[in-house]
């Protein structure tokens, strides 16, 4: 099986997680900023999700999983303890909604990777399945490079390529700024400055 990695946008979505243990709540905290709407069916929750749910930050069917909750998911997680209701629930997962099987990574079309954000970076690192351990090990190890210097990092090399695409630059210049930033130099922040200054001269922008 070879899987896509792909940036998904799940505003509005539904997504209804089946279960409400360990994994349900990791998922949870996945999706919590995503602006989805969660629901989870299981006939108990976790501490932290029945938080969430008391702040009306998602939703809670107290009961055991039935075929027609999956009708209306975009997105369906099913992460119970039990075998056969995680097969049961793979099986009503309607054509054109997408499974996570959680305890099962050759089911399903999707799979949660291991990931850190700094502000506008994303890093996920996946192994197909193989070892998710390993992917939270690679994980930790890029964190110490991809420090909380990059959140700005990231948004000033966005400025940058806002103030160039209207500028009076020409290509060939445009190119060669944008590969100059990329230097670890400008994760400085005065450093950011000069440059933002020296492209607003030549910025068309108001
Ligand atoms: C990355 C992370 C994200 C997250 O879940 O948030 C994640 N698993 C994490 C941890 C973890 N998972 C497991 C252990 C116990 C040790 C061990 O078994 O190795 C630990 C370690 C721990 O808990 O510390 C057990 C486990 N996991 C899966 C199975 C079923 C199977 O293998 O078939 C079983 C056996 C269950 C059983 O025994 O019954 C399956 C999947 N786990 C995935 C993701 C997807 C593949 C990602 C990839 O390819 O890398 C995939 C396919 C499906 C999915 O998307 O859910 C998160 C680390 C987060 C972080 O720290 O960054
Ligand atoms: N993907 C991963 O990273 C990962 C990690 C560890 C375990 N797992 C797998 O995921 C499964 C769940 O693990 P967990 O640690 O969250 O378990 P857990 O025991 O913490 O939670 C299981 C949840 O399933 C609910 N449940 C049981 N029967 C149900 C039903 N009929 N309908 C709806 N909900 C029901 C329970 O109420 C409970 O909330 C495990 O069996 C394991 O195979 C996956």
């Amino acid at each position: 099986m070879a899987m896509t990695p792909l940036m998904v946008d799940l505003a509005e979505k539904s997504v209804v997680i089946i279960g409400g243990g360990h994994v349900a709540e990791r998922r949870v905290n996945t999706l919590l900023e995503s602006g989805a709407s969660i629901t989870i069916i299981s006939p108990e929750i976790s501490e932290k999700i029945r938080s969430l749910w008391e702040t009306g930050l998602l939703n809670w069917q107290q009961k055991d999983f039935e075929t027609e909750d999956l009708a209306e998911a975009f997105l369906v997680i099913a992460a119970t303890d039990n075998p056969d209701v995680n097969q049961a629930a793979a099986k009503a997962t309607p054509p054109n909604s997408l499974l996570n099987a959680a305890a099962d990574a050759d089911q399903g079309d999707v799979h949660f990777p291991s990931y850190f954000k700094q502000g506008k970076l994303s890093i996920g690192i996946s192994t197909n399945g193989a070892s998710p351990m390993l992917s939270a090990k690679i994980k930790r190890q890029l964190q110490l490079t991809y420090n909380s210097d990059y959140g700005n990092y990231v948004d000033f090399l966005c400025e940058v390529r806002q103030l160039i695409n209207h500028s009076t630059l020409v290509k060939t210049e445009q190119k060669s700024i944008l590969r100059e930033v990329l230097s670890e130099d400008f994760l400085n922040n005065s450093k950011q400055r000069q440059m933002i200054e020296r492209l607003s001269e030549r910025s068309t922008m108001k």
